[in-house]
Formats: structure tokens, C-alpha cells, sequence
């Protein structure tokens, strides 16, 4: 679990995230978005002690992450999968990790089981593909048997089935009863994988609910309608006041009423209707919608990616237990 409370971090000028609190909680998905320079990779580094909060604290299972006396055990984080470039065998490597953090070596074969490296587990992880790397990343997150995994940009490069599989491991990480904390860019992905989101724009909170809430503060959307009467349907709709105009394969689109008021009206009327459904946002639309005013880097009123993201810089003393690994393991 993990709760921050009035999270803030500037850098020289550059307020980064701003009066941030949010909760994620075990047993569920949480997404985590925001537009691209929004705040989310320093929220994560201040999550795990590499990056300093100006103010305001973050805790992970009720203390900040760099008082664990176990650290891997509390999170386990996948932030860049690009990291590893090792010459060593994926087992090898894994094998590195469990020693420096004690963790039994019996362990090791049981991640390389749940990513489904058994196969590849001997060769050199330098030589492996994107998709094969990340799950090497994940194999690491997850061999403390963290209550907590964070993944910055998980499926980010990678082919349908391994955004498939990080998909079903994300939900089951979360039926196990972990906290998982997730950022993407891929609002359909996350739209299929986050039970919440957390949502951030400028470095401040924008949503902290749950993806169907977030979804439903857009502005009200229209009505698909058929019907087999189509003159009394558009005379029924323009007497109650709405606006009615031809769609995709003989419905209509109606807007200006509800699902309720059109069944209503054309059942006094004795119009028989084939289709009333009520148009939703998708998460993509609502997150364009609602985050509109914090898009930070606009072309001609379009979003548009950040085009920079300076490397982050950490002094000595902000090294965790999980840099140290890291630099172990790289020996
Ligand atoms: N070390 C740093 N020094 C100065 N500014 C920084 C530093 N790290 C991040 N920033 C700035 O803080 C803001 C938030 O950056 P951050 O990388 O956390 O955003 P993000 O939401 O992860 O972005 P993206 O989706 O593009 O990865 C950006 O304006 C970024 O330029």
C-alpha cells in the first residue's frame, strides 16, 4: 500500500508535482496517468526514496520506503526495463540480485517460472529482445515477493501478446492481494487493466477514483437510436427538444436527451425502438477531456508529446537499498 500525503517536489523553478495525496490499494489495479511531463517517473522516484520530496511524505506500508528493513519485499519496481544490460545469463543475473538482497537462491527459479524465461534463462540477458527484457525487469521486481509492485510504462514497445501477458500479470499480482501501481501512455490498455486510476496533470491530483467515476465526470454524450418508424421517431424527438441526426448503419444519434426521456416518448407515442444506447466516453476521451487544461506541451491547441526530459540526478545520500542492488548486480 501506499499513501502520499501533500507529495511536492521543485526542481531549481520547476514545480514537478504539486500538493499531491493519493492512495493506492492492495488488492486492485491502480493506474497511474497523466500527460507526457505531468510529474509521474519523479512521484515514482520519490516513492522509492531516489528522488528527495520538497515537502510532503510518501509512505509504503505505513513507512517511507527507505526505513524498510526489507525494501525489495515492500516494493518491487520495474521503472526503466532498458536497464539491464547485463552479459550475465537472466538466471545469473537473478541469482545476483537474490545474494545481495538475501533471498534464498530457490527463488530465483520460481520467477524465471512465473515470466516464462525457463527457456532462455541460461543465455546472455544482454542479447534479449524488449519483450524479453521486461520480463527479466519483472522476474527482478518480484523476487522478494513484494506486497507493492510499481511499473513505470510496462508495455511500452511490446507486441500484443506481451502487453496481454503483462496485462493478466498485472490482475493476478492484484488478486494475489498486492498493490499495483502502474503509469501508461495507453489509455485503451489501461482502460482494460486499472480497476482505479490516480491521474495527474501540471504534478497535481486530477482523479483519484475508480476508472468507471473518472470516465463518468466527461460532459453528457448522445443517444444511438434505431428505429423501424423513423418520421415519428424524428418528430418525437424534435417535440421533447432534442436534435437527432442519421449514423452509422441506419441509427440515429440523439442528443439533448436522455435514454429515459426518448424510451418514455416514444412509447406514449407507440413507436417501437430497436436500439436505445446510452454513448459513453472512452478513457482515452475522458482523460483528453478532463486533463485539457494541464497538457503542458501544446502545438496549436493539440497535445503534443514533451519533446525533453532531462536526466534525473541523485546525490549519494538519496541511494536505496534498491540502487544498491542494481549497482551490485552491474559489477
Ligand atoms: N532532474 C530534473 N531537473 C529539472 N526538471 C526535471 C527533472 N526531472 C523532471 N523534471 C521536470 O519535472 C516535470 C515532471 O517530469 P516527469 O518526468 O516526472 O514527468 P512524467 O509525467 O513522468 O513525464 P513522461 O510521461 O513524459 O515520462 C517535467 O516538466 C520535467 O521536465
Amino acid at each position: 500500500m501506499i499513501e502520499a500525503v501533500g507529495l511536492r517536489k521543485v526542481y531549481g523553478r520547476k514545480v514537478a508535482v504539486d500538493d499531491l495525496s493519493f492512495t493506492v490499494r492492495p488488492g486492485i489495479v491502480t493506474g497511474f496517468l497523466g500527460p507526457n511531463g505531468s510529474g509521474k517517473s519523479t512521484t515514482m522516484r520519490m516513492i522509492l526514496g531516489l528522488d528527495r520530496p520538497s515537502a510532503g511524505r510518501v509512505l509504503v506500508d505505513g513507512i517511507p520506503y527507505a526505513q524498510h528493513r526489507n525494501p525489495l519485499g515492500a516494493v518491487g519496481a520495474l521503472l526503466d526495463a532498458k536497464a539491464v544490460h547485463t552479459g550475465r545469463s537472466a538466471f545469473r543475473h537473478l541469482q545476483a540480485v537474490a545474494a545481495t538482497a538475501g533471498i534464498p537462491a530457490s527463488r530465483v527459479g520460481e520467477v524465471i517460472d512465473m515470466v516464462g524465461l525457463r527457456e532462455v534463462a541460461r543465455k546472455r540477458a544482454g542479447g534479449f529482445s524488449l519483450g524479453m527484457g521486461q520480463r527479466l525487469g519483472i522476474a527482478s521486481a518480484l523476487l522478494a515477493d513484494p506486497s507493492t509492485v510499481m511499473f513505470d510504462e510496462p508495455v511500452n514497445g511490446l507486441d500484443p501478446d506481451g502487453i496481454l501477458w503483462i496485462r493478466n500479470l498485472m490482475k493476478h499480482l492484484a488478486s494475489e492481494g498486492r498493490a499495483v501501481f502502474v503509469s501508461s501512455h495507453l489509455m485503451s490498455e489501461m482502460a482494460l487493466t486499472a480497476d482505479h486510476l490516480v491521474v495527474i496533470g501540471r504534478g497535481r491530483l486530477i482523479a483519484d477514483e475508480p476508472v468507471q467515476a473518472f470516465i463518468d465526470r466527461t460532459r453528457p454524450r448522445g443517444v444511438t437510436v434505431r428505429s423501424p418508424q423513423v418520421e415519428q421517431l424524428r418528430e418525437l424527438v424534435s417535440a421533447g427538444g432534442g436534435r437527432i441526426a442519421p449514423a452509422a448503419d441506419g441509427a440515429f444519434d440523439v442528443q439533448g436527451l436522455s435514454p429515459q426521456q426518448i424510451g418514455d416518448a416514444a412509447a406514449r407515442a407507440g413507436v417501437a425502438l430497436h436500439e436505445l444506447t446510452p454513448q459513453r466516453a472512452s478513457l482515452e476521451e475522458a482523460f483528453m477531456e478532463l486533463t485539457a487544461d494541464s497538457v503542458e506541451y501544446q502545438a496549436h491547441g493539440a497535445p503534443e508529446p514533451a519533446a525533453w526530459a532531462p536526466p534525473v540526478q541523485n546525490s549519494p545520500q538519496q541511494e536505496t537499498a534498491q540502487q544498491k542492488v542494481a549497482q551490485e548486480v552491474a559489477r
